[in-house]
């Protein structure tokens, strides 16, 4: 083949990482959350006070014109990111063997895994997915007869010790973070605060660990694929290496996100898209790999009940001047499929949602 990785790796000419990214002054919004820390989110229709109307503006702008952002004083203590980044490094440093206990399967998705696809061409990465909050069993779709859906049970390694505890605790401030996002969007949208939660009450959300070793292609491969996340709201923690590219709207172009320590990444997943009727839009993101180093990142998704439909929010439908742009879709079933096509490399594309989108 003439490559030094194996040909499952390597993508198409044209999705293929330049030599060098492109490093631009202008990248991604920096938002500092600050003035929560001060002022509550006002929750009653009330005027907010000047510091909160300037942060959801400068939200509203980064989720229209980009889909990306970049926060910095978030609340969330510095060793809760310290102590899970030190559980991953541990993790991945086991042997193989050990690793292999906890491997996911077709009937549960859960834990460790080195051979994902995005788009039908293999992951330079391994990673460790976890769910959040464990649900009872079976879960709630919204289809009778679903309940042979996936079961989501938690696969704790033995090693490192503090795994568990670290993932846990992490966990929580991230749902305390990701709660507050969904509010200050949900007022961008011109809508009361809390008017998204409720589709979060039995929420699927998940962590993943990623790896993603040193490449001896890192010109054919990719750390992750081009995609779009598929759920509410990510944040995402990254470490000092770099290597996360999102494509920029306005041309196209792939912009490196350049580590800031202490900050957190956040997009705009698919349902967003939706239930905004495409104010805002999943950006199209991927990860590059490079020839020395290893990297490690962390995204919290943030993902509703399986159960819910989604679809258009009404108060931001108009019969005439502003028509669903949507088909309903059931987030269980669209995130079953999703990850049964990341399991294994199938002949056609994987679902998405513009399959939803109504003919105009
Ligand atoms: O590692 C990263 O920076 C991003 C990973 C990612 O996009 C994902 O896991 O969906
Ligand atoms: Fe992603």
């Amino acid at each position: 083949m003439g490559s030094l990785v194996d040909p499952a790796f390597v993508q198409a000419p044209e999705h293929r990482p330049k030599p060098t990214a492109t490093e631009t002054a202008v990248g991604i919004p920096l938002i500092d959350l600050s003035p929560l820390l001060h002022s509550p989110i006002p929750t009653d229709g009330g005027a907010a006070p000047p510091a909160i109307s300037s942060l959801l503006a400068e939200v509203e702008a980064a989720c229209r014109d980009w889909g990306f952002f970049q926060v910095i004083n978030h609340g969330v203590p510095s060793e809760l990111l310290d102590n899970i980044m030190a559980a991953s490094k541990g993790f991945f440093a086991l042997p193989a063997e050990e690793k292999w206990q906890v491997k996911r399967d077709e009937v549960n998705p859960l834990g460790y895994y080195n051979t994902e696809h995005t788009k039908n061409v293999r992951d330079w990465k391994e990673v460790f997915d976890l769910i959040v909050e464990e649900l009872p069993v079976p879960l709630a779709l919204a289809e009778p007869g679903a309940d042979e859906f996936l079961s989501l049970r938690n696969r704790w390694p033995e090693h490192p010790p503090a795994f568990r505890e670290a993932c846990e605790k992490y966990t929580k401030a991230m749902n305390e973070l990701a709660f507050k996002l969904l509010e200050l969007i949900s007022l961008t949208l011109g809508l009361p605060a809390k008017r998204l939660n409720g589709f979060f009450k039995d929420r699927a959300s998940f962590i993943r660990l990623n790896h993603y070793p040193p490449c001896p292609s890192p010109h054919l491969a990719l750390g992750v694929g081009r995609h779009k996340d598929a759920g509410a709201l990510t944040i995402l923690a990254q470490d000092d290496v770099g290597g996360l590219d999102v494509k920029r709207r306005s041309d196209g172009e792939w912009i490196r996100v350049k580590p800031i320590p202490n900050s957190y990444i956040i997009n705009v997943g698919d349902i967003i898209q939706v239930w905004s009727n495409d104010k805002y839009e999943s950006a199209e993101h991927r990860v590059s790999v490079n020839l020395e180093r290893e990297r490690f990142s962390i995204p919290f998704f943030f993902n509703p009940a399986l159960y819910v439909t989604v679809q258009p929010l009404d108060e931001l439908i108009d019969e005439k001047k502003r028509p669903a742009k949507y088909n309903a879709y059931n987030w269980g079933e669209f995130f079953k499929a999703r990850k049964n096509s990341n399991f294994k490399k199938l002949e056609v594309e994987n679902v998405q949602i513009y399959h939803f989108k109504k003919a105009v």
